[in-house]
């Protein structure tokens, strides 16, 4: 559908003057852009549906090389250009044009106004009607601007509840944002906390590790301290105690020490009761004759009828019977027991540190080892005083303490001999004296033993080492010389004595003369030896009993070696051996003398043998003890004053634990402090939760209320609606039967202009007119002319045959046919037209207008977010500065307002209008003046 405006328009900036209808152009670049807009008219209404429309006569003043463009608009359904014909307009102004078209129309309405009164008549009563109609018109007009305020204050409610709305979603964004940013910060807090907690954690344990420490160190000082402060009287008393028990123990050893003497004493007494001598002692012990012996016959010499009291006699010759007196006189027939009986005592006298010396003298054969060794189901000497020691010495040992070691000599051609050396070829042993004086062997093995076990395998050691060197072990041990030297150290605990004693245990060799034995070679050198040796005992022996200052004890190595036990401060024993044979009777009897000069030397009483070394040692140790017990008076002293150190050290630790502590709680204080803050935030944040909740709660009240009143709106505005366009249509039957009227009233006074017409064609020819008539004829074609004239300099004039036009638009259809008396396109483009269905209604123009201020508040909306990008206020400005620019020049409603009325509803209203422009979007400003023109139209 094709439709324009009919109205027209001068351009004045054309160089060529061109009327036409509705031109409108812009010159962009050299292209000439020609809108014909066509309007309010319903070409195919005029032509039929499906019918080919031409347009003529459109004019437009091109250049040599400028383009035409045609643009079709508003076009419902799908029009087919089916050809377009440029041609060269011919050179006709368009004021003539129009000139001819308001004359073609004139003619029709001066032909119809031959009747003055008539048409007076008519003229009042249309102008009546016009008047009521307008007066109608007014009212409407005034409904529908109560209406339009109506919906105008709704608006603005809406726009505030839309604002309000706004206001609340912004801020809710804004609570969003901040409580975004104090999560944030919380968040930031949290971390914090949580980083400086762990870390605070870390410290106060550390610190906690080392009061904990620092507590064990202060309680472990403070022990010590105490111990140490305990530790002084229990000191003291202690060295009291000490000293009571140093007194005491003195006053016992003095009182050991006496009876210990006169135990020594009365034991010497009972020793002298029972006739044996204080120091020395003679025993004689005839061997049993042999088996063979005996059974043989041979006669013998002894007679033992004295020897219980130590007399033996000898007989020599016949009847001649000599007599030796001796300590003890052993027959045959006492044992190994009864022998050592008497010998036992000697080992208490070792044991309490007299030197002892057991020999046994004789010749050969007579039984002087087996005395002295024995066998082994008959132990002899040797190993009884031995056992005897050591059982001693297990008795004694609480009050003694013993140290026994064992050395086996031997005396062969005066050469000394270790036995208990392993190697055979052993040096040259010699006697040496110690500073104390006394002898001894440097290199010899000094056998410790602990037991008599001990004691035997050494003997028995020696015993095997004796019988190396030679085939015959009777023949060799008959030869030499075999020493048991067994030395005790004893230690008196109770007074600390120390002793040093020996006791030799010596098997002489053989005492044979050497002149009857007739031996040659090795064994006469032997002989002689034996006898030096045995010679040099017999020296000593007389030496000591006349008292000599000499004694000659270096005249043999048995002499020399036995010195410090055959003076005058040891304890001898001897056993003197004899054979009981006739045959041996010689060698008995020197044995005899020998014995008996042995018995006769007063050796005085024996001495103990105090150990000097140990003394000496003793004397070191006090010293050593005297020095130790000053170091340890020292480190008392240095103890106590670590002790006081101590105690300054454990109170500074109690000083820097009190500091700790203190840090420590102020550490919990802040950390307490630390908690309640994140605590707070907690808090805060619940509450800031809280704030947004009740923010989203009011936001979907608001937004319920806004879709209630947006319901009730379109509920109102739907009432309203209905009942204006009720209203309307009541209007538009009212007109339109106006209009029926009218128009009757018109043809029939049509009809009688032309019968007017035809009886003034008959009266005058057609070509007279009455003299009566001719001023009015006059006066009326000035009015037309001037109408004309005012029409060319106003265009609006042109605006008030619109009003005509639109007024007779309510014509029906029928009555459009009855007057398409024109022929040309301006006839026909001032005839009625039929209102389009879809805008002629105010209702209509209303609905859009709504869903258009829908569409307005959703995109204000959704495009909340570009309030602060855009300045709407310069958007709005822009755009209504367009509007009002286009309103300025082109708005049709100024020139409707002027043909129509100009009555004050129109003002108001663009008063409204403009004051809700200035607030208002373009859209709704168009909308507006749109709904405003077409009800107003
Ligand atoms: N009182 C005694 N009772 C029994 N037998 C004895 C007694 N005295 C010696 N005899 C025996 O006499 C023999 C010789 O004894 P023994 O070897 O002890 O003499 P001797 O003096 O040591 O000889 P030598 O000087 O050669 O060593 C041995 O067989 C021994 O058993």
């Amino acid at each position: 559908m094709f439709s324009y405006y009919c109205y027209p328009l001068w351009d004045r900036q054309c160089s060529e003057v061109c009327k036409c209808w509705r031109w409108d152009y812009q010159r962009r670049g050299r292209t000439w852009q020609v809108y014909h807009i066509l309007s309010e008219l319903d070409i195919y209404s005029l032509i039929g549906a499906n019918k080919p429309l031409q347009l003529e006569d459109v004019r437009i003043s091109l250049g040599p090389n400028d383009v035409i463009m045609i643009r079709f608009q508003g076009l419902n359904g799908s029009p087919i250009v089916s050809g377009i014909c440029i041609r060269e307009a011919p050179n006709l102004p368009g004021q003539q044009l129009v000139s001819l078209l308001f004359k073609s129309h004139l003619r029709h309405i001066l032909g119809n106004l031959q009747n003055k009164d008539v048409r007076a008549r008519n003229d009042a009563r249309y102008q009546r009607k016009i008047e009521e109609l307008q007066a109608q018109c007014e009212r409407k007009t005034d409904e529908c601007y109560q209406a339009w305020m109506s919906l105008t204050d709704m608006s603005k409610k809406l726009e505030e509840v839309a604002m309000e709305l706004d206001n609340k979603s912004f801020q809710n964004n804004c609570l969003d944002q901040s409580m975004v940013l104090q999560a944030e910060k919380l968040k930031d807090v949290s971390t914090k906390y949580n980083r400086e907690k762990k870390f605070w954690f870390e410290a106060i344990n550390k610190i906690e590790s080392k009061v904990k420490i620092l507590k064990d160190e202060q309680s472990k000082l403070s022990r010590e301290a105490h111990d140490c402060a305990n530790l002084i009287p229990d000191l003291n008393k202690m060295v009291l105690a000490v000293q009571g028990l140093v007194a005491q123990c003195e006053n016992l050893k003095l009182k050991c020490s006496k009876e210990q003497a006169e135990r020594m004493k009365l034991y010497n007494q009972i020793q002298e009761t029972k006739g044996i001598p204080n120091s020395k002692r003679v025993f004689c012990r005839s061997r049993p004759l042999s088996r063979e012996e005996a059974s043989a016959g041979y006669a013998t010499v002894t007679d033992f009828d004295g020897a219980k009291d130590g007399d033996l006699g000898i007989v020599t010759s016949g009847f001649t019977k000599k007599t030796y007196r001796f300590d003890r006189v052993y027959m045959p027939k006492d044992n190994q027991d009864d022998v050592f009986a008497d010998a036992s005592p000697l080992v208490i006298s070792v044991l309490d540190g007299y030197n002892v010396c057991i020999f046994a003298y004789g010749q050969t054969g007579t039984g002087k080892t087996f005395t002295m060794e024995g066998i082994e189901n008959n132990r002899g000497v040797n190993y009884r005083t031995l056992e005897l020691l050591f059982r001693m010495i297990e008795e004694r040992k609480d009050a003694f303490t013993y140290n026994v070691s064992v050395n086996v000599l031997e005396v062969y051609n005066e050469q000394i001999r270790d036995l208990l050396v392993n190697s055979p070829a052993s040096k040259k042993l010699e006697i040496r004296q110690d500073i104390g004086g006394i002898n001894h062997v440097p290199g010899i093995v000094n056998a410790e033993v602990e037991n008599i076990r001990e004691v035997w395998n050494v003997l028995q050691a020696g015993s095997n080492a004796r019988a190396v060197g030679s085939n015959n072990v009777n023949e060799h041990s008959s030869r030499s010389h075999c020493m048991i030297c067994i030395t005790v150290r004893a230690r008196n605990s109770m007074n600390g004595e120390c002793t040093k004693s020996k006791l030799w245990l010596v098997d002489l060799a053989g005492s044979e003369r050497l002149a009857k034995t007739d031996v040659q070679g090795e064994r006469r050198k032997e002989a002689q030896n034996i006898n030096r040796s045995l010679s040099a005992l017999g020296d000593v022996i007389s030496a000591l009993a006349s008292k000599s200052s000499h004694i000659p004890y270096r005249n043999s190595k048995l002499t020399h070696l036995l010195q410090d036990s055959l003076g005058g401060e040891a304890k001898i024993l001897m056993f003197v051996q004899i054979s009981p044979l006739e045959q041996d009777l010689g060698e008995t009897l020197s044995s005899l003398n020998f014995a008996t000069r042995v018995r006769g030397v007063e050796l005085g009483p024996a001495k103990k043998q105090i150990d000097f070394g140990e003394i000496q040692k003793l004397k070191l140790l006090l010293d050593k003890l005297k020095q130790e017990s000053r170091t340890k008076d020292d480190a008392l002293r240095k103890l106590e004053e670590n002790f006081h150190a101590l105690e300054s050290q454990a109170k500074n630790k109690d000083q820097f634990c009190r500091n700790q502590q203190e840090k420590v709680n102020e550490l919990e204080s802040q950390l307490a402090m630390k908690a309640d803050s994140c605590s707070q935030m907690d808090r805060q944040l619940t509450e800031l939760s809280m704030k947004v909740r009740v923010g989203e709660d009011i936001r979907a009240n608001l937004q319920q209320k806004v879709n209630q009143l947006e319901k009730k709106l379109i509920e109102c505005e739907h009432v309203e609606s209905n009942a204006l366009q009720h209203t309307v249509k009541q209007l538009e039957r009212t007109l339109k039967e106006r209009t029926n009227e009218f128009e009757v009233h018109s043809v029939i006074l049509q009809k009688k202009v032309k019968e007017l017409e035809h009886k003034l064609e008959r009266q005058g020819g057609g070509t007279t007119v009455s003299p009566m008539l001719r001023p009015k004829i006059q006066e009326l074609q000035e009015k037309v002319s001037q109408r004309d004239r005012h029409l060319e300099s106003s265009p609006e004039l042109c605006a008030s045959e619109q009003s005509r036009a639109s007024t007779d638009e309510r014509k029906d259809s029928s009555s459009i046919t009855e007057n398409e008396v024109n022929t040309g396109p301006g006839t026909q483009m001032l005839q009625p037209r039929k209102r389009p269905t879809g805008q002629g209604s105010i209702l209509l123009k209303g609905n859009e207008s709504l869903g258009q201020l829908r569409m307005k508040r959703e995109f204000q909306n959704k495009g909340i977010e570009n309030i602060c990008l855009s300045n709407p206020s310069t958007e709005k400005k822009r755009s209504l500065a367009t509007e009002s620019n286009k309103g300025r020049h082109i708005d049709p409603t100024k020139a409707f307002a002027r043909v129509t009325r100009t009555t004050k509803p129109f003002p108001g209203i663009q008063r409204s209008l403009s004051s809700r422009i200035n607030r208002e979007p373009v859209p709704m400003v168009k909308e507006r003046e749109s709904s405003t023109r077409v009800w107003l139209r």
